[in-house]
């Protein structure tokens, strides 16, 4: 199958990404989210990626103008009619995942290929809600995407070799290195990943230390290019949640337990980056 039109539902930081690599790979890019001011503040952060390319020499104004042309904005799922691939992105739900592959089920071509975007639920229960479990597929990008060179692919149960293939072709159209993971809770990132932002958490709420001091011990002392407090508050706080309790519920192990800080903060609305208070405060 020759892929010409993605569809990416959830205009937020992810969904916003994976458009703008889309494009940039020559796809043709419809951008989907449940209210205009998401798809246009997603485009929004696209112009001014695209923007500082140009303003770095790494494209011409022409080619940042052919990029965007290729971009359209949607608030309605039935324009899935016209994709050859979906890549939803949108909140880490099940629920609101289960009920958008539904939707997409019924309104894109049988050809279409259903691809999510999710850190860590599992693939072969969303691909159950659809007549075409063979079609769907993990497909999960790492923040920030236009930046971050991993995509891990996850096989659900019933995934067809030609649709993992595909797949991994077009995360090389798309410039990035795929990696292929089976059906877990969290993958292989998140699984590594947010156990350690998680226990970084605790380091707080137990009083071992600031926030500033064990970003400080993990920036210097482990060459990571960001603490992992910094790390949560990018990646988002509610999502930090979701995943670890995904964890938790999946495996039923007691050293997944979400930090009760982390729940704390996410009652509040500190969700980091995106709401400009988490671990830190941001302007
Ligand atoms: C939760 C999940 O399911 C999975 C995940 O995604 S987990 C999160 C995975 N991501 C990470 O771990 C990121 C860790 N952090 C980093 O790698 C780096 O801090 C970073 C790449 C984000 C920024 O790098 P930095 O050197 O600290 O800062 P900076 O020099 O400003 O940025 C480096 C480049 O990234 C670009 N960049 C930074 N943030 C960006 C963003 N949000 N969108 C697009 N580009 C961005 C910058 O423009 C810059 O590009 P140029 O050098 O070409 O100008
Ligand atoms: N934040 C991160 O670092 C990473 C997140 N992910 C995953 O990507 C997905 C999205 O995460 P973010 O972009 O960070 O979240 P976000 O909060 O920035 O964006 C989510 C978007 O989904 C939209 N949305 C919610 N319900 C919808 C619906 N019914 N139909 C259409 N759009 C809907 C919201 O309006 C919002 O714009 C999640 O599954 C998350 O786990 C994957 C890799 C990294």
């Amino acid at each position: 199958m020759n892929i010409q039109t993605i569809m990416v539902v959830g205009a937020g930081q992810m969904g916003s990404g994976i458009a703008q690599v889309s494009a940039q790979a020559g796809f043709r890019v419809i951008l989907s989210d449940v209210k205009q001011e998401f798809v246009d503040r997603g485009l929004a952060n696209i112009a001014k990626n695209l923007s500082r390319n140009v303003e770095k020499g790494r494209m011409t104004e022409e080619e940042k103008a052919e990029v965007l042309s290729r971009l359209t904005l949607s608030t309605d799922l039935a324009d899935g009619k016209d994709a050859d691939c979906v890549i939803e992105a949108v909140t880490e739900n099940m629920g609101i995942k289960t009920e958008i592959f539904k939707k997409l089920d019924e309104v894109c071509p049988p050809h279409a290929v259903l691809a999510s975007n999710t850190s860590s639920l599992p693939i072969t229960e969303i691909a159950a809600v659809t007549t075409r479990p063979e079609k769907v597929i993990g497909m999960h990008f790492m923040n920030p995407v236009p930046v971050m060179k991993l995509v891990e692919i996850i096989r659900g149960l019933q995934t067809a070799d030609e649709v993992y293939q595909l797949t991994e072709d077009l995360s090389k159209q798309m410039g990035k290195v795929p990696v292929s993971v089976n059906d877990f809770p969290g993958f292989v990132s998140n699984r590594v990943l947010m156990p350690m932002i998680n226990e970084a958490i605790y380091c707080v709420y137990e009083g071992v230390a600031t926030p500033e001091a064990i970003d400080e011990v993990m920036k210097l002392g482990m060459n990571h290019p960001m603490g992992p407090l910094t790390l949560a508050d990018f990646i988002g706080l509610d999502t930090c949640l979701y995943i670890m309790e995904v964890l938790y519920e999946g495996f039923g192990d007691s050293k997944y337990r979400p930090c009760p800080l982390l729940r704390k903060y996410v009652k509040a609305g500190w969700l980091g980056k995106k709401s400009g208070r988490g671990f830190y405060v941001y302007n």
